[in-house]
């Protein structure tokens, strides 16, 4: 479980806080779209979750860890794929025998299987590949090294349209009840379809923090160009040919969650969504 209580952190130097009074709580066996508008705060929230940075008030627990501890137990089981990488210029073999070290739950049984799925064979030189090759491999082995925390920060940039889908099935595959993977993105399409729980995030707090189960039994998404529903949805964008709309649940249909939608119905009515799911 990943709890985190009023903490604040600002850059130095900066005069406002990134993140102030900040709380979240995620639970284990998740998969967690953290999405908000640029410069929300998301990336500063990965690195302090990581223990990369450390709030100046506040606490972030773990499993029973502080990440700015930086305890060995807790490195060995946390993984994050930045969006920007840096992979050595060596083979895979290589570069798998002198990582998976530091990592005791990593398999390579799974690391053959993601390959796999990523259609990438387990002989390359990570040198020799392209930047979408090169994410499809390094994340094979994030996957594969099994840690309970797993960050992927825009993880479909750079990936090709079937990697995308790919992506999808290797996430899905590597999921347990056990593990947490927590998904910053703006591509909400490359994601909608495997998030179990979606938090919406702003430097002033959490505006959403929901499953996804819970969010299709409250709000009802749908394409429509009747002009009575669209004037009488609590949110209405423009569509070719009319508009993607969210209205309150009939309580019979439950639809699949529209991210785009919900995040402008977040956006332009705070106030309903904290009716609905709670929040600051
Ligand atoms: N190293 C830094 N020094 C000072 N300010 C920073 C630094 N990194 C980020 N910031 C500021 O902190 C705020 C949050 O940045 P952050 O990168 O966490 O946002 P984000 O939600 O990840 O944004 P994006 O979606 O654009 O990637 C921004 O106002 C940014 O200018």
């Amino acid at each position: 479980m990943l709890k985190i209580e009023n903490i604040t952190y600002s850059y130095k130097r900066s005069k406002q806080a990134v993140l102030s009074n900040y709380s979240l709580e995620v639970k284990d066996g998740t998969i967690c779209g953290l999405l908000g508008k640029n410069g929300a705060g998301k990336s500063t929230l990965l690195y302090l979750i990581l223990g990369l940075l450390k709030p100046q008030s506040g606490e972030i627990n773990y499993n029973g860890f502080r990440p700015f501890d930086r305890k060995v137990a807790f490195l060995n089981d946390v993984f994050i794929v930045p969006e920007e990488f840096y992979l050595p210029n060596v083979k895979l073999s290589q570069f798998v025998k002198s990582m998976s070290a530091f990592y005791p739950k990593y398999s390579h049984a799974d690391l053959s299987r993601h390959l796999s799925t990523f259609e990438m064979t387990p002989d390359v030189h990570l040198g020799h590949l392209s930047m979408g090759q090169k994410k499809r491999v390094f994340m094979s082995f994030a996957l594969a090294c099994n840690t309970s925390l797993l960050v992927l920060d825009e993880p479909t940039n750079g990936l090709d349209i079937p990697g995308k889908r790919l992506f999808r099935k290797a996430v899905l595959d590597s999921m347990t009840d056990d593990r947490t993977i927590i998904i910053s993105t703006h591509q909400v399409y490359d994601v909608e379809k495997i998030l179990d729980h979606v938090v919406i995030t702003d430097t002033n707090g959490v505006l959403l923090n929901a499953t996804m189960m819970d969010i299709s039994s409250r709000l009802l998404f749908a394409f429509t160009n009747n002009k009575d529903r669209i004037a009488n949805a609590l949110v209405a964008l423009d569509a070719p040919g009319g508009a993607n709309i969210v209205e309150l649940s009939d309580g019979y249909s439950e639809t699949d969650v529209n991210l785009e939608t919900l995040f402008e119905l977040v956006r332009q009515n705070p106030t309903i969504v904290k009716d609905l799911f709670g929040g600051r």
